[in-house]
């Protein structure tokens, strides 16, 4: 099988987003992803991502002690969640990229940089970014 990774090309969400329509029109499974159907399969790929950190308790950055087959174990992990997410997207038809691209702008404005450093309280009430001691984020 001719990989991704062979190739010249940039890893872009549009790219995800095309490999993982082609995928299921070659299968026929376009009547297996509907919303909903997608949605529990990304939740399900979520519990299996965290079954991964499941009972180790915090693990330093980077995860120096992980065993290669650990981290690969990982990264499929975290490809399904990410794979399905794109998909589900697309079926709705989210540009994911730009909607997140806007969420980015849409949490800078609650959180603004100045009042937020070092707090990672949750924003309540809009107080612009002012600490507060409801909770903790
Ligand atoms: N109807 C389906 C089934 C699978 N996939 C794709 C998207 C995911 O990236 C991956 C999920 O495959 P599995 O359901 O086999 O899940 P795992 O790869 O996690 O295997 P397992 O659940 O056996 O650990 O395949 C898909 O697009 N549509």
């Amino acid at each position: 099988m001719k990989g991704v990774l062979e190739g010249e090309e940039s890893v872009t969400l549009d790219l995800l987003r095309h490999k993982m329509a082609e995928f299921a029109k070659e299968r026929d499974w376009e009547q297996f992803h509907s919303p909903r159907n997608l949605l529990l399969a990304l939740v399900g790929e979520v519990g299996e991502l965290s079954e991964i950190f499941q009972w180790k308790g915090e693990v330093p950055k980077g995860l120096p002690d992980w065993g290669e087959e650990e981290k690969e174990h990982l990264g499929e992990e975290l490809s399904d969640v990410l794979l399905y997410l794109v998909r589900l997207s697309d079926i709705c038809g989210i540009d994911l990229g730009k909607a997140a691209l806007r969420k980015i702008e849409l949490n800078a404005l609650k959180y603004p940089a100045g009042p937020c450093k070092c707090s990672s309280k949750k924003h309540k009430n809009n107080n612009n970014g002012k600490k507060n001691n409801d909770s903790e984020g």
